[in-house]
């Protein structure tokens, strides 16, 4: 298998084609999502929540996202390997750099940074270097305890336009590639419309260039509530390599996220 690069997600989005987006946090895990066909690989911070048992990823450091990059880096196969930069990770321009190099030391060939326009000059100086990045706006996690909580983002016009601004600006910056999170889908359109980088959504609607979930969900193996935009692939599947399967192919095929995930 050709390795999937930012060139390939471009590609796609050119094409009008979508492209799978999974979480993996081991090699075991990375190479069943890479065999189902998954594109990109994310080691997210939601490793805290789902691997720790906490309510939030603020606890997750930089130190373990780095073991699990290594962990993943083994197993990813010919997927692209992205990687959550930790709470506080950007708490000042020089850490911000120094986070990010032992990020793609430790093997992610994409950085994603949640932050606002105000992240423009961290991503510029990132890019300059060699280090592509990926943008996450909408429901930012790490700022769970500043929006009382995870609650669905740009539903009135004010901060919707916001949000596309941030976006156009951050992309000006020099991001590579976009995640909106939990935004009402006709602004995951509108987004997606506007930009010439490739959109990632969760919780964003059918429309975004490709698709995200955090894989314990598409397994069913999360405790407690589920957010709307998930779905149990478990369900339909044999095994975890038919889910992780039906999941791929349902996002090229566009039959997932049906009108029930969306907002
Ligand atoms: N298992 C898991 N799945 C995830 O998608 C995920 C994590 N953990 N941890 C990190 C973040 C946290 N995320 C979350 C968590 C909860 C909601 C949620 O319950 N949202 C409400 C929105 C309600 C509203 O404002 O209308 C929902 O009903 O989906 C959304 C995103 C997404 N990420
Ligand atoms: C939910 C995705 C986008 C994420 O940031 C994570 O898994 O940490
Ligand atoms: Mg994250």
């Amino acid at each position: 298998m050709k390795p999937i690069t930012l060139s390939t997600l471009q590609a796609y989005k050119r094409a009008g084609d979508t492209f799978s987006c999974l979480t993996a946090y081991d090699a075991s895990f990375a190479r069943a999502a890479s065999d189902a066909g998954i594109d990109v690989l994310l080691v997210g911070d939601s490793l805290g929540m789902v691997l720790q048992g906490h309510t939030s990823t603020l606890p997750v450091t930089l130190e373990e996202i780095c073991y699990h990059t290594r962990c993943v880096a083994r197993g990813k196969g010919a997927s692209l390997l992205m990687v959550d930069l930790p709470f506080m990770g950007n708490a000042s321009q020089e850490r911000l750099l120094e986070n990010a190099g032992e990020l793609m030391r430790a093997g992610a060939e994409l950085v994603k940074v949640e932050g606002e326009a105000w992240m423009a000059d961290g991503i510029r100086e990132l890019t300059r270097r060699g280090v592509p990045v990926c943008a996450h706006l909408g429901l930012t996690p790490q700022t769970v305890y500043q929006l009382g909580g995870y609650k669905v983002q740009g539903r009135d016009a004010d901060r919707a336009s916001q949000i596309l601004e941030d976006a156009r600006t951050l992309v000006e910056a020099g991001a590579s590639v976009i995640l909106l999170e939990c935004v009402p889908a006709d602004l995951g359109r509108t987004i997606t419309e506007a930009l010439d980088v490739p959109v990632i959504g969760i919780g964003a609607g059918p429309d975004t260039d490709g698709q995200i979930l955090v894989m314990h969900d598409v397994l069913d193996v999360t405790p407690g509530r589920k957010p709307r935009f998930v779905k149990n692939f478990m369900a339909e599947a044999e095994d975890i390599h038919g889910a992780f399967r039906r999941y791929h192919e349902d996002v090229k095929a566009r039959r997932f996220p049906a009108e029930e995930h969306c907002f």
